[in-house]
C-alpha cells in the first residue's frame, strides 16, 4: 500500500462533524452549536478497529455539491478530488443530525448518489431521544442503500461500530453510477420527506404535530394555496380592521385643524399651519393603523417560523426566473423598505444574482406606498364584498401581486440579458415552530410605528413645507387660480404636458416631484394642493377623498395606482443602489427601466379604463 487510505466527514452545517472528528482522531477542532463553524478542511489520523491507520478529513458543512459560498467550495473540491495533488477520499462518512433528519437527508442523497463507498453516521441520537423521537437505523440503511451507524459524538457512543463500517466500506471499490444520481433538488427534498417518514418509529405528540403541520404547509399544492389565502386575510385586515381607527384619527386631525382656524386670524400663517402642515402631514399620519396591522402580520409570521416556510415555497418560483432562494430574504425586507432590502443582498454570493436582486427590489411594494394605495382605493373602489372578501382588500392585494409578478418578469428578462448566469437552488434550516412572544411583538410594532411617525414629522413635513411655499407664491391676482399662479403650478403645468397621454392631471404632476423624497409625500402633497386650491369656502377641503372624487376620473385613479407599482419613487433607493454597486451605471439603469415601465403601464391602464367606459 503506497499511501494511507482516506476518509472524509461530510454533511450539513451543525451536524456534529467536527465533534466526531475530534472523537475519532483525538484532535481538538473547534466545535460550536451554530452552522458554519468549520470553514477550512482539516486532516488527522484515525486508527481503525483492525489496527490500520487512515487519514480522516473534517470538512466545512455544506447544503449541496453545487457550491455557493467559498467554504462550500472547499467541501465540493475535496469530495470530488478536484484539488491538485490531493486524491479524492476513498470513503465518505456522511454525518446526519438525527433530530433534523429530513433536512439533512437532502444533501446526504446527493453525496450517496456519487456512488463512492459511503457510511452514514446517524449522529445526535441522544438529542432525538430527548425529543421523544425513536428512529429505525435499519430502515434508513435500506432506504439509502449504505450502512447507517447511530452515534453520539460528544459521548463517544458508536465510534467502534463506525470504524468497522469504514474499514468494510473501504474494501468495496465504488464509482458505480447510483440510481439516485438523476434526482434534482426538488425531487431529493420529496424523497427526503418520504425516507424520514419511513424511518421515524415514534415521536412525541408535539414533534408529530409540527411535522404534520409541515406536511400541510409545505405541500406542493396545499402550501401555496394556504399562503395565498393567508395573504388575502392580511390585506383584508389592513382595510377592515383599520377603518374605525383611521376614521377616529381623521376626525381628530379635523378637530385640530378647526381649532386652529377658530383660534387664529385668517392669513398666510394660519393657512400655512392648516394647509401646509396639518392637511399634508395629517393625511399621512392617519395611515398609522394600516402600517401597524401590516407589520403585526409580518412580525407574527416571522416569529412563528412560517416565513422561512414561505421562502421554501417560493424557492421553486425564484429558481424559475433565474434567482436563487437567497434573494428571498432581501426581497422580503423590501416590503418594509427597499433600502434595507438592497443592503441585505450582501449575503448573496453570486454577483449577478445580487445585482438582479438589487434591480428588482424597488418593485416589492414598500410600506411607504401603502398610504398612497389606500387613499386612492378608499376614494374610488366601492367598499362591497366579493364573495367572502371585500373589494378594497382585493384591489390592494392585487397591487402587491402586480409588483411581485412585475419583479419576476423583470428578473427573468435581466437574467437572460444584462445579468446572464445560471440559477442556484438553496436549502435553509427550517426553524422550529414557536408561539410569538408578546414582548418582542410589542417592541417590533412600536419600532415600526415610530419609524413611520418620525418620517411624517421630518422628511414628509419638510418637503410639504417647501411645497406649500411654492404653491402660495407668487400670490394669485383676483379671479386667478392660486395653484396656476404659483411657482409649483408653473412647473406642474409644464410636466403635465408629458403626463397627459397617460391620463395624469396637473395635480398629479405636482405630487410626483416632491414624492421622490418619500412616497407618502404623494398623499400629503395632494392634500395640501387641494387645501390651497379650495381656499376657505370649501368645507370638504380637508377631506382628501372627497377632493379626489371631485377632480379625478376613475381611469386616472387606476393609472395613478399602476404608476406607483413601478415608478422609482424615492431618492434613498437610488442612493443606496449607487453605494452598493459602486457607480452610477446601475442606479441609472434602474431609474430608466422603472420610469419606462411606470409610464407604459399607467398609460395602458388609463386607456383600457377609458375604453371600458370608466
Ligand atoms: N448532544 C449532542 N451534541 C452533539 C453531538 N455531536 C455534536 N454535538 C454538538 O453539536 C454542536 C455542533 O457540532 P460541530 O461538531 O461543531 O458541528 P459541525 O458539523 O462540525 O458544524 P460545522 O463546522 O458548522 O459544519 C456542538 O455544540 C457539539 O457539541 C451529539 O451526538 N450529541
Ligand atoms: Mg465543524
Amino acid at each position: 500500500m503506497s499511501r494511507w487510505h482516506k476518509a472524509a466527514l461530510v454533511g450539513n452545517p451543525n451536524a456534529g462533524k467536527s465533534a466526531l472528528f475530534n472523537a475519532l482522531t483525538g484532535a481538538r477542532q473547534k466545535i460550536a452549536n451554530y452552522p458554519g463553524v468549520t470553514v477550512e478542511r482539516r486532516g488527522g489520523r484515525m486508527i481503525l478497529p483492525n489496527g490500520a491507520p487512515i487519514e480522516l478529513t473534517d470538512l466545512p458543512g455544506s447544503y449541496g455539491l453545487t457550491a455557493t459560498s467559498p467554504d462550500e467550495e472547499v467541501t465540493r473540491k475535496v469530495i470530488l478530488g478536484e484539488l491538485a495533488g490531493e486524491p479524492a477520499p476513498d470513503v465518505l462518512v456522511v454525518v446526519l443530525d438525527a433530530s433534523n433528519l429530513e433536512q439533512h437527508l437532502v444533501f446526504a442523497q446527493e453525496v450517496i448518489a456519487l456512488g463512492k463507498p459511503t457510511v452514514v453516521a446517524l449522529n445526535m441520537i441522544d438529542l432525538a431521544e430527548r425529543d421523544g423521537l425513536v428512529l429505525d437505523p435499519k430502515a434508513l440503511s435500506n432506504a439509502l442503500g449504505v450502512p447507517v451507524i447511530p452515534t453520539v459524538a460528544v459521548r463517544r457512543r458508536g465510534l467502534t461500530e463506525l470504524g468497522e463500517a469504514i474499514a468494510q466500506a473501504e474494501g468495496h471499490a465504488g464509482d458505480a453510477p447510483h440510481p439516485r444520481a438523476r434526482l434534482d433538488l426538488a425531487e431529493r427534498r420529496m424523497e427526503a420527506h418520504a425516507i424520514a417518514d419511513g424511518v421515524i418509529i415514534s415521536e412525541s405528540a408535539k414533534h408529530r404535530l409540527h411535522s404534520r403541520m409541515d406536511d400541510v404547509l409545505l405541500h406542493p399544492w396545499i402550501g401555496p394555496v394556504f399562503l395565498l389565502g393567508l395573504l388575502f386575510v392580511v390585506f383584508q385586515a389592513v382595510f377592515a380592521w383599520a377603518a374605525p381607527l383611521q376614521d377616529g384619527l381623521e376626525g381628530f386631525v379635523g378637530l385640530l385643524s378647526d381649532a386652529v382656524k377658530g383660534a387664529m386670524a385668517p392669513g398666510l400663517l394660519r393657512d400655512f399651519i392648516t394647509d401646509g402642515v396639518m392637511a399634508g402631514v395629517g393625511a399621512v399620519v392617519v395611515f398609522l393603523p394600516q402600517i401597524i396591522i401590516l407589520f403585526f402580520f409580518i412580525l407574527v409570521l416571522e416569529a412563528t417560523g412560517y416565513m422561512a416556510r414561505a421562502a421554501f415555497l417560493m424557492d421553486r418560483m425564484m429558481a424559475g426566473v433565474g434567482l436563487s432562494g437567497r434573494s428571498f430574504i432581501p426581497l422580503l425586507s423590501s416590503f418594509a423598505c427597499a433600502v434595507p432590502g438592497i443592503m441585505a443582498t450582501r449575503s448573496i454570493t453570486d454577483p449577478k444574482d445580487r445585482l438582479t436582486t438589487i434591480l428588482i427590489a424597488p418593485l416589492m411594494t414598500c410600506s411607504a406606498r401603502l398610504p398612497v394605495y389606500a387613499v386612492i382605493i378608499a376614494a374610488f373602489i366601492p367598499n362591497r364584498p366579493v364573495g367572502v372578501v371585500g373589494l378594497q382588500g382585493l384591489v390592494l392585494f392585487g397591487l402587491y401581486v402586480f409588483g411581485i409578478v412585475g419583479a419576476m418578469v423583470v428578473a427573468l428578462i435581466l437574467r437572460r440579458s444584462v445579468t446572464k448566469g445560471a440559477a442556484s437552488g438553496f436549502i435553509m434550516e427550517m426553524p422550529k415552530y414557536q408561539l410569538p412572544r408578546l414582548r418582542d411583538l410589542g417592541l417590533g410594532l412600536f419600532q415600526r410605528g415610530w419609524i413611520f411617525l418620525r418620517r411624517a414629522g421630518t422628511i414628509i413635513l419638510q418637503v410639504n413645507i417647501v411645497l406649500w411655499l411654492l404653491l402660495n407664491f407668487p400670490q394669485a391676482q383676483k379671479g386667478q387660480d392660486q395653484v396656476d399662479a404659483s411657482f409649483a403650478g408653473h412647473i406642474a403645468n409644464g410636466l403635465a404636458v408629458a403626463l397627459k397621454p397617460i391620463g395624469f392631471n396637473r395635480d398629479i404632476a405636482l405630487a410626483l416631484i416632491p414624492s421622490m423624497m418619500a412616497r407618502e409625500v404623494a398623499v400629503s402633497s395632494l392634500a395640501t394642493t387641494y387645501a390651497v386650491a379650495a381656499g376657505d369656502e370649501d368645507t370638504t377641503a380637508h377631506q382628501l377623498s372627497a377632493q379626489l372624487q371631485k377632480h379625478w376620473s376613475l381611469a386616472t385613479a387606476l393609472a395613478f395606482l399602476a404608476w406607483f407599482v413601478f415608478a422609482p419613487q424615492c431618492i434613498s433607493t437610488i442612493a443606496v443602489t449607487r453605494r452598493e454597486t459602486n457607480g452610477w451605471k446601475w442606479p441609472g439603469f434602474m431609474l430608466a427601466y422603472l420610469f419606462a415601465l411606470a409610464y407604459v403601464f399607467a398609460g395602458i391602464t388609463y386607456w383600457s379604463a377609458v375604453a371600458l367606459g370608466f
